[in-house]
């Protein structure tokens, strides 16, 4: 059963599937694995993960493994559609696609969790949340959940801290494989692959204000830097302010910060970060995008509140017309950039390959044991499998320890 937007679309889906598994090499490796042992013979997996070519390859890996996948998406805007029929051509049960209104966003989740899933992967903790609020009927049913993002595992932890939560969640994103790379170089070169293929703008030479230095913010702030830009950071924690200074970034408020930014990104995961008096203070021609979490990072509506007229200049960039009459450029209405303009395409495949084969193992771990209700980070037997497999198929080589090294690692007695 599928709800996809034209399965006309599949043959061109397919391709593209196709063209990201032989960029998906761990991936593909562990899907060759499934097909052999079956973890997930007689499992239902549900996702709320971004519906396009990588993520409909993940939902083949885990019904190489025997599963029954239904997958939705964690976006309204992100979701391919020739992606999705390419998928339910392929057998996953796919329910979503480009341009979701609220109500559709929530009813396809729905969709999902009418499949009743032993195993639940999600991104931004959504599905988790109608889990527990809407459908409680179906919780003991679920043997345990993975979430893909910062956000979302914040939602889930602080959802522990309150004994709302019900089931075992792995926090796939605290994965070294998963953080470290992902929300790093991911998140740095898709946010500028996005941003330039939707405003043919020139990086060069402009100012860019990264309002966050996390993960993400760090990846963010070096390709801005790679590109020629003259790059700010702003931020609320001082280790992380001091780390981007020595990182050679000027950093001052947010406030401060708009007064001189050509393109600002945002990347905290927080709320309101650019809001009321900050348009007011911006330049004109100021471009705005966010690529932290969901649409609340930058308020649209207090952007609209000052300008007089709105209008969509180009495909995923609105003009705002201030009261005085400078401009201000808002892309993707504010929603993941790196996502969810039209030109957005996620992270590359090799970084998805990671992320996703994190996903992949967790689910098998989940299975494989019987975890606790909590928030676990996923163990660091699955995070060296992932990199040692990364590592073979990059023809990567590395050292070992040799006998006398390892116990000089273990040796408190020997000094100078
Ligand atoms: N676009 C993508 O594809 C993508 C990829 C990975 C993660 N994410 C999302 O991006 C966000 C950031 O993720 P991360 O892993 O970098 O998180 P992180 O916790 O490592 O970093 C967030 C940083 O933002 C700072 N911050 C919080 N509020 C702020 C404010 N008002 N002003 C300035 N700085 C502020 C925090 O101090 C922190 O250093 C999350 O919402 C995450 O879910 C997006
Ligand atoms: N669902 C929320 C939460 C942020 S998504 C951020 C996550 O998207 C994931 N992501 C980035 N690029 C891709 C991609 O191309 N395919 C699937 N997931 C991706 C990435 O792993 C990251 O943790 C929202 O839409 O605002």
């Amino acid at each position: 059963m599928s709800k996809v937007r034209n399965m006309n679309l599949a043959d061109e889906g397919i391709k593209k599937i196709k063209w990201v598994q032989k960029h998906m090499p761990v991936l593909e490796h562990i899907k060759k694995e499934f097909e052999r042992t079956k973890p997930f013979e007689g499992i239902t997996i549900g996702s709320c993960l971004h519906l396009e070519p990588k993520t409909i390859n993940l939902g083949l890996t885990l019904q190489a493994g025997g599963a029954e996948v239904a997958m939705t998406g964690c976006n309204p805007l992100s979701t391919h559609d020739d992606a999705t029929a390419g998928g339910a051509a392929l057998g996953l049960n796919m329910y979503g696609w480009r341009e979701e209104t609220e109500e559709e966003y929530y009813e396809t989740i729905n969709d999902v969790l009418d499949h009743k899933p032993d195993i639940i992967i999600d991104d931004g903790a959504d599905m988790i949340l109608v889990l527990h609020q809407e459908r409680k009927e179906l919780l003991s049913n679920v043997k345990g959940a993975c979430e893909e993002t910062t956000t979302g595992v914040h939602r889930l932890e602080a959802m522990h801290a309150d004994n709302a939560l019900k089931i075992p969640l792995i926090a796939v994103n605290d994965a070294y494989t998963k953080y470290l790379f992902d929300n790093r170089y991911g998140t740095g070169q898709s946010t500028f692959d996005a941003i330039m293929g939707t405003t043919n703008m020139l990086i060069a030479g402009k100012t860019v204000v990264v309002c966050g230095y996390g993960w993400c913010g760090r990846g963010v702030a070096t390709r801005a830097n790679g590109l020629g830009a003259n790059v700010i950071v702003t931020e609320v924690d001082a280790i992380r302010a001091l780390e981007a200074r020595m990182d050679g970034y000027r950093v001052m408020p947010t406030k401060e910060a708009v007064k001189h930014a050509d393109l600002l990104i945002t990347v905290t995961g927080n709320i309101n970060v650019v809001s009321g008096d900050d348009f007011r203070n911006m330049k004109d021609g100021c471009m705005l995008a966010n690529s932290g979490h969901f649409n609340v990072e930058i308020n649209r509506e207090d952007l609209e509140n000052q300008s007089v007229s709105v209008e969509e200049v180009r495909e995923s960039v609105e003009e705002f017309t201030m009261e005085d009459g400078r401009k201000i450029y808002l892309l993707a209405d504010g929603r993941l950039v790196n996502l969810a303009a039209e030109r957005g395409q996620g992270h590359p495949a090799e970084i998805m390959d990671l992320s996703f084969a994190a996903q992949a193992l967790s689910a098998k771990y989940i299975i494989e044991n019987d975890l606790d209700v909590g928030v676990i980070k996923s163990p660091d037997e699955l995070d060296y499998k992932i990199a040692g497999l990364k590592l073979k198929a990059m023809d990567i080589e590395i050292d070992n320890l040799s006998d006398r090294q390892n116990e000089y690692l273990n040796n408190w007695q020997e000094g100078t």
